[in-house]
């Protein structure tokens, strides 16, 4: 496959052959920074509201169905508050060896609720092109609304990719996301943060520089204060019975994030 940068996505997304990127947005025309948000048109996009507040360099006020953020074309500089999650790590993050998860991820240092952590990065694909689909454990769907409907989206959640058998039906593919980062050649350290029913991190969908929701950059944030060496998870909100195999089987994945209401399937 052959790939170049995304620099209307993300500088570390690489996007597919076959994937074009929409138009930039025009952006908005504050000088220097963005702070009145009656006058920022990236801010109105976001209600008329800037989805973070300054403090410790950036955090976001609540999770939100899409944040809308400043991007390549606003007249504002890069230490605009309204492109936190533009700004590269900001802790510590060790990947480590766990007993039976494979690898996860911590911080060394103690993270804020509303926090950017990482961006989920790797090459950004139609999800129909990807290959070894069940043998690939590193494929994030861009789906907003599931991100939208919060954790109650789950049951509507058709599972990661589905068997390219089932893409032939109509019914069972109007769900499936169009695009997907896959992150199992390339990717950053959020390919080995691992699922948990209690997580302490959460999906946001972020917009920066087109407006495309399909294209959306995935982002991860504190959901709590994190202690130090606690290890960083999120809900892959799997719809249980959704994964199958090569063989039209369905797929089980015990789940071990060994939280007090773990529902012990990951799918
Ligand atoms: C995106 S990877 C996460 C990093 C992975 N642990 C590794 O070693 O590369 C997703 C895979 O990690 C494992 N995993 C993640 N969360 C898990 C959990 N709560 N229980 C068991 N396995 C988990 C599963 O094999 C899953 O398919």
């Amino acid at each position: 496959m052959t790939w170049r940068r995304g620099y209307t996505y993300s500088t570390s997304v690489k996007i597919a052959e076959g994937v074009t990127l929409p138009t930039i947005d025009a952006g908005c025309s504050c000088v220097g920074a963005c702070i009145d948000p009656r006058i920022c048109a990236c801010a109105k996009l976001n209600g008329s509201d800037f989805p973070y507040v300054h403090k410790d360099g950036g955090r976001l006020i609540e999770a939100k169905s899409v944040v809308f953020e400043c991007g390549p074309n606003c007249q504002c500089g890069s230490g605009c508050v309204n492109r936190t999650s533009q700004k590269g790590l900001k802790y510590r993050l060790e990947v480590y060896r766990t007993p039976n998860k494979g690898w996860a991820v911590r911080s060394w240092d103690f993270i804020p609720a509303g926090a950017p952590i990482c961006e989920y990065t790797g090459t950004l694909m139609r999800t129909n092109d990807v290959d070894n689909v069940s043998g690939n454990d590193y494929i994030f769907d861009i789906d907003c609304l599931q991100t939208m409907k919060g954790l109650d989206g789950r049951e509507s959640r058709p599972g990661v990719v589905p068997h390219m058998d089932d893409r032939t039906d109509d019914k069972k593919t109007e769900n499936v996301p169009e695009f997907c980062i896959d992150a199992g050649t390339i990717g950053g350290v959020a390919r080995f943060i691992n699922h948990s029913c209690e997580p302490n991190l959460f999906v946001q969908c972020v917009l920066s520089s087109h407006r495309d929701i399909k294209l959306a950059r995935v982002m991860l944030f504190a959901a709590d204060n994190i202690p130090p060496l606690q290890e960083l998870t999120y809900d892959y909100g799997y719809a249980l019975d959704s994964v199958t195999g090569p063989d039209g089987m369905i797929k089980v994945l015990p789940c071990h994030c060994g939280a007090k209401d773990c529902r012990k399937r990951l799918y």
